[in-house]
């Protein structure tokens, strides 16, 4: 078994066809690959990212049919078995600061002289999802970032624990981050210490079946269906009045998912956009949950 998978992605890099590039980079999300570089290399765009080597190489065939029934005439897919030091090399190489918002900024822990005025995030993601790099992760971020009380939060789907240490830094009381990927829920516990954060979050394995409510608001960033899926969910967990941030869609999804959450209360405030990425934030309302008879 390989130590890791490394996934290669190669088009024209002409800055046309943009479109093939947000196509690209929401195949290797639904591939799971936490961490996208992004390399030009003459008039060719090179991306790559790294998987689990458990990732059964038939998935990885039937995902390359996938993308070819879209983009066989212009993008070229292939992968190899990688170790892991090839992956932490890279990636130190490639992961730069990255700017969020009015007030953040995302920090590889391992660079000297963050900025003194901006809120920092010092993170170590390792194999998780969720260095900023990502259009929905900012999007969410910027979301935290215009809520006026946090209070006490979930985080499902926490990933590297960016959203619950950007939100405990945002002035939440409290946090619980949960995640069904084991990677994550150490890359969470792991930044949070970085952040001296341990004492104001929970981290659990699994998803919202681990977390009881009522809670002030709740973050997700995952995909479309799941997201929709969760919404009984959300609603259970969060208080009348309460906030939600909903990200992991593209904008076309967002009608669907917006009904899914308005079925439970759900009133979306704004939709924020990144590109072909939406997030949703909103409240959850009491008087029409308790009128739909739920
Ligand atoms: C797109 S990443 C988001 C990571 C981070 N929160 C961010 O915003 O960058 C989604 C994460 O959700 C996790 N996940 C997927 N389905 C889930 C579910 N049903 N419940 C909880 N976590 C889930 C994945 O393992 C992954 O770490």
């Amino acid at each position: 078994m390989a130590d890791l998978w490394q996934v290669q992605v190669e088009t024209a890099a002409d800055g046309a066809d943009g479109e093939v590039e947000e196509t690209l980079y929401w195949y290797l999300t639904e591939l799971g690959l936490p961490h996208v570089e992004r390399q030009i290399l003459g008039e060719r765009l090179v991306l790559r990212g790294y998987l689990s080597g458990e990732t059964p190489e038939g998935v990885l065939q039937r995902w390359r049919e996938n993308v070819g029934e879209r983009l066989s005439e212009k993008a070229e897919i292939g992968w190899r078995a990688a170790e892991r030091r090839d992956w932490q090399k890279s990636w130190r190489e490639h992961w730069r600061p990255i700017f969020v918002g009015e007030r953040l900024v995302i920090w590889p822990v391992w660079l000297p002289d963050p900025p003194g005025d901006r809120l920092v995030i010092p993170l170590d993601p390792g194999m998780a999802f969720g260095t900023g790099e990502h259009a929905t992760t900012r999007l969410c971020l910027r979301a935290l970032e215009s809520v006026p009380h946090l209070g006490i939060f979930a985080d499902v789907g926490c990933g590297s624990g960016v959203l619950t240490v950007a939100a405990l830094k945002l002035g939440a009381g409290r946090g619980w981050a949960v995640d069904t990927d084991d990677l994550a829920v150490a890359s969470t516990r792991k930044n949070l210490q970085i952040n001296g954060l341990q004492e104001r979050a929970a981290v659990a394995h699994g998803s919202t079946e681990q977390l009881s409510g009522p809670l002030d608001g709740v973050v997700s960033n995952i995909l479309a269906e799941v997201i929709a899926d969760l919404a009984p969910e959300f609603r259970r967990l969060v208080r009348s009045g309460g906030w939600g941030i909903f990200s992991g869609l593209l904008l076309t999804q967002a009608p669907r998912v917006v009904e899914a959450l308005a079925g439970q209360g759900f009133e979306l405030s704004e939709t924020l956009s990144e590109g072909d990425w939406a997030c949703l934030v909103g409240r959850f309302s009491a008087e029409r949950f308790r009128s739909a008879g739920s």
